[in-house]
């Protein structure tokens, strides 16, 4: 499937929760075949923003708009062309691998499910576990089970917050891949980090400076 062309723009956002002010009067423009890194130190509001541009928190001041194919996406939209791994998704423990992945694919209406459910197990090094109940795989099995529904319907946007978490050493390489070929084919990636070496790898960052 050809990347469509995305612009993902944010105009003038802030964000504070009662008197924490996490960031003000941010104004960037991502555009589709590039890496972006979100940094900033623990508590900065790195996992606020990337809520912020999926479209589950409406920012205190500015707005999000994402375009694709020129035409403006409706923000209750806008996530169906993301893919998000992130700390605080949820799993579902009694289920395999692979049925918790076509459950994600029945509710998205992934076209040909059972050969992709069957490729992105493939691509997170899981499909010998695959029919095992994800409850009884280790901390590093059930991240790469997030990056494989986060993948799952073909996004041209990743959004993804620290993916290396769990992950061992082969663990972290799959994920450079899965990114560098995400923005290879034509994709926007979007990253929040901890860590300099990722940001590094990054075409460009997006700083937050914690304000009080
Ligand atoms: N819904 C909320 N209500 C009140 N405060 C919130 C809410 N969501 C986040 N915060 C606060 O906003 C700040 C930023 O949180 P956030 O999770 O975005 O930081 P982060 O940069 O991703 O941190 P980390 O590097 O630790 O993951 C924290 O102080 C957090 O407690």
């Amino acid at each position: 499937m050809p990347t469509p062309s995305i612009q993902l723009t944010a105009r003038g956002l802030g964000q504070q929760f009662g008197r924490l002010v996490l960031f003000r009067d941010m104004d960037f423009s991502l555009h589709a075949g590039t890496s972006v890194a979100v940094t900033g130190a623990n508590g900065s509001g790195k996992s606020t923003l990337l809520r912020i541009l999926l479209g589950l928190l409406t920012p205190t001041v500015g707005e999000v708009q994402l375009q694709v194919e020129a035409k403006a996406v409706p923000r209750a939209e806008r996530v169906q062309h993301m893919g998000l791994v992130a700390p605080y998704l949820g799993v579902y423990e009694a289920l395999s691998a692979r049925e918790n992945l076509s459950f994600l694919a029945k509710a998205r209406r992934v076209p040909g499910a059972d050969d992709r459910i069957a490729a992105v197990l493939d691509r997170v090094g899981l499909a010998d576990r695959a029919d095992d109940a994800v409850g009884t795989y280790s901390s590093g099995m059930q991240q790469r089970v997030k990056v494989a529904a986060a993948l799952l319907h073909e996004p041209p946007i990743l959004i993804l917050d620290e993916p290396s978490t769990n992950l061992d050493a082969p663990g972290r390489s799959m994920v450079r891949t899965v990114q560098d070929e995400h923005v290879a084919q034509g994709g926007l990636l979007i990253v929040a980090t901890n860590h300099a070496s990722e940001a590094e790898t990054c075409d460009r960052t997006v700083a937050i400076g914690a304000h009080q």
